[in-house]
């Protein structure tokens, strides 16, 4: 499925219902704060199964308390897409349970 690129406006309103997410180097971008290192690695277990199940997948790095993502879209010459947005929505929605922000 073709994914197209979105305009500056739709990421500047999409990037309102998502507070602590950015766009740097024109990737979606967000880092979470977590209460120890093992607490961390099960999010990044969590966001890798979702990623799977979306068929979408960020760079994902694992630190001592903390989990980072970065995501554009490869099929779409590395722009960002709706699908960059599902993905970061997605991870919003679980991170709580995890204790992380
Ligand atoms: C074949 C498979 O659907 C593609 O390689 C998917 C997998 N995950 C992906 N992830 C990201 N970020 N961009 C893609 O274009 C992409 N494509």
């Amino acid at each position: 499925m073709a994914v197209e690129p979105l305009s500056p406006q739709e990421i500047e309103d999409a990037l309102t219902g998502l507070p602590g997410w950015s766009v740097a180097d024109g990737r979606l971008t967000r880092s979470y704060r977590l209460a120890s290192h093992v607490a961390a690695a099960a999010l990044v277990a969590h966001i890798a199964a979702v990623q799977d199940e979306l068929d979408h997948h960020s760079d994902l790095t694992l630190g001592y308390d903390t989990v980072s993502l970065s995501v554009h879209t490869h099929s779409a010459g590395g722009a960002l897409t709706a699908k960059d947005f599902a993905l970061a929505r997605r991870v919003e929605d679980i991170a709580p349970g995890h204790g992380a922000h």
